[in-house]
């Protein structure tokens, strides 16, 4: 059994020194048409065919005009470990239709991505529909059999990591924003690339444990309502005892807790008959096991009545203990009510009980946030320090797919055209450059899509760029930079540049994102950002557009 099969075998991910990928992700995980399509290429001799393909997509995602392209590492690794088992060969003879030539078998058994040219642009990067992400060249049979795992690569990670840079957009470079949507996700590999593309797209961690240790992102978490309801009475604390941070001497944090409970009752005018005993114990055994993170669930009962008592009454029993508490998290009723009100009563615990640091307490909220719930309590006013999101986060609820799709675009040096009735479907012909231009204050004017033949636009000279399809679209540009977006990435059989750590991919967002124009990037109806061709494409596509249009006979 090789690695591979092991990684699938033995849990899903491979650990990271050994291949550092889904084990999942292997030549299998694709479409059988893929594979069928292959035996007919090769039955009708097309094994010296060379190809190229474009990766686009046709519509940015969550009604935006802009989405972040991520997953191309994972697309690296696919091509460097391509390679059918002999296992998977065993299942193909089984599963294939009757009659397939035994030689075709040797041929798969032999293919890698060896002879495959990839290129990208940067992970990381903001991309807009009809330029395409990747572009493939190689042999027909192996290119067309890369197509739906490079998809299913790149599309979730994409959409993933677009939904977590809105997020991000709305919520302000000073919240906090944290991962908590494994429990929601589309099963558990869409939950841990769900945690690897929100931190790519600019989350600060997750909750989720795997993909902290897989990806090295920072886990981060508080505790449920069960710890809290799973205490009813003071009396059912087996300890209360905790070493003073600095003397070590071993003191009754219960004892604390209840007296600055019963001087906070006065302070915040609330009953501590009213208040939650079973409460006040979950609170006190969370401070003992953690007095150096002491975070706690203050809306199991009633925030104003119970939580927001125990929680300050026990912050100061372990303040008395040299200790500070970190914060609370709300996940229920009206968080910027509660968040505020939170705020509000720290203020006045800081005050009365000279303890400067409650003002900085943390606030977290949770409990099904979403783009449009952020910006409402931002019209609101909130006090919220960091928002913990999973659910709309993860299944990327206002839009569940990016249609990125796999095109042929040339075969043999020959270009090729998808006609459409739909003029948005009708692909890009020919193996094209892309560039992004550049005005003179730093912001990105326009993608161009040119015929790798043409020379690239030059910093300072006029270019021609006309709208794909519509003729009278057209506008000269002078730009001021000029960025050429594809790099080769994987080259006879290697990869060929230095790739970034995950790190850096979520430090490129924010730069690239940063390159837009804000009404290209604002939430209600943004501004279409420009994807022009040069007029020599322009013209190229519709000379062949029109050699392919059938003329239809009217009688
Ligand atoms: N101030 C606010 N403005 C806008 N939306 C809010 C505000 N506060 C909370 N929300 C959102 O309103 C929704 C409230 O949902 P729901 O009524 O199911 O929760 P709840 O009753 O508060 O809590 P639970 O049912 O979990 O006890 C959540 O999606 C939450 O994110
Ligand atoms: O709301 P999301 O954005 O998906 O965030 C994750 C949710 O998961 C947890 O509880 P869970 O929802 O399992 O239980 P609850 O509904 O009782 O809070 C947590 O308290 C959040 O509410
Ligand atoms: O750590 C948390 O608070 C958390 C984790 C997952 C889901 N909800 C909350
Ligand atoms: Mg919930």
């Amino acid at each position: 059994m090789n690695d591979r099969e092991l990684g699938c075998a033995g849990g899903q991910f491979m650990d990271r020194g050994r291949m550092n990928q889904n084990g999942v992700v292997q030549p299998l995980l694709t479409d059988l048409y893929q594979i069928t399509m292959a035996y007919a290429y090769w039955k009708s001799d097309k094994t010296d065919d060379t190809a190229v393909f474009d990766l686009f997509f046709r519509n940015n995602p969550f009604h935006g005009e802009f989405t972040i392209f991520a997953g191309l590492e994972e697309c690296l690794k696919f091509l460097d470990s391509f390679h059918y088992s002999q296992s998977d060969i065993e299942y193909l003879k089984q599963t294939l239709p009757e009659g397939i030539e035994h030689e075709f078998f040797e041929y798969l058994g032999n293919l890698t991505a060896r002879d495959v040219t990839l290129y990208a642009i940067d992970e990381g990067t903001v991309a807009f529909p009809r330029v395409p992400i990747i572009k493939i060249e190689g042999p027909l049979i192996i290119v067309q059999l890369l197509e739906t795992t490079l998809l299913t690569l790149v599309n979730y990670a994409s959409l993933m990591a677009t939904n977590a840079a809105r997020y991000r957009m709305v919520a302000g470079k000073h919240v906090k924003l944290l991962e908590f949507g494994l429990r929601r996700a589309q099963g558990p590999d869409g939950g841990l690339s769900a945690s690897k593309y929100s931190y790519t797209g600019g989350f600060d961690g997750t909750s989720n444990v795997l993909a902290g240790k897989l990806f090295n992102i920072p886990v981060k978490g508080t505790h449920a309502h069960a710890y809290i309801t799973s205490f009813s009475s003071i009396g059912e604390l087996k300890t209360r005892l905790i070493k003073h941070k600095q003397t070590g001497i071993l003191e009754d944090l219960l004892e604390h807790a209840v007296r600055h409970r019963s001087l906070l009752s006065h302070l915040l005018d609330v009953s501590t008959e009213e208040s939650s005993e079973g409460e006040l114990a979950a609170m006190v055994s969370y401070a003992i096991a953690f007095p150096d993170g002491f975070m706690a669930l203050v809306d199991t009962y009633d925030v104003k009545r119970s939580g927001l008592l125990n929680f300050s009454a026990v912050a100061l029993a372990l303040n008395d203990l040299g200790y500070h508490a970190l914060g609370i998290r709300i996940d229920s009723g009206d968080l910027a009510y509660l968040s505020c009100l939170a705020r509000e009563t720290f203020e006045k615990v800081a005050e009365r009980f000279k303890v400067p640091w409650f003002n900085k307490l943390t606030i977290v909220a949770s409990n099904d946030i979403n783009e449009d719930t952020i910006l409402s309590l931002n019209e609101q006013g909130h006090k919220i320090d960091c928002f913990g999101i999973g659910t709309h986060l993860v299944t990327c609820q206002r839009q569940p797919a990016l249609g990125c799709v796999y095109k042929l675009v040339e075969i043999n040096g020959q270009p090729r055209i998808k006609l459409s009735q739909d003029v948005e479907k009708v692909t890009m012909p020919g193996n094209k450059n892309a560039y992004r231009l550049y005005s003179a204050d730093g912001h990105a004017l326009i993608d161009l899509l040119q015929k790798v033949s043409e020379p690239p636009p030059a910093v300072g000279q006029k270019v021609l760029c006309r709208h794909p399809f519509q003729e009278s679209k057209r506008a000269y540009v002078i730009p001021s930079h000029v960025e050429s977006l594809y790099k080769v990435y994987w080259k006879s059989g290697k990869i060929c540049q230095q790739l970034p750590t995950l790190e850096q991919v979520r430090e490129k967002v924010q730069i690239s994102l940063k390159t837009l124009r804000n009404d290209h990037k604002r939430t209600l109806n943004p501004t279409p950002y420009k994807v022009a061709v040069s007029d020599n494409l322009y013209n190229f596509i519709h000379d062949l557009w029109l050699q392919n249009a059938p003329i239809g006979e009217l009688s």
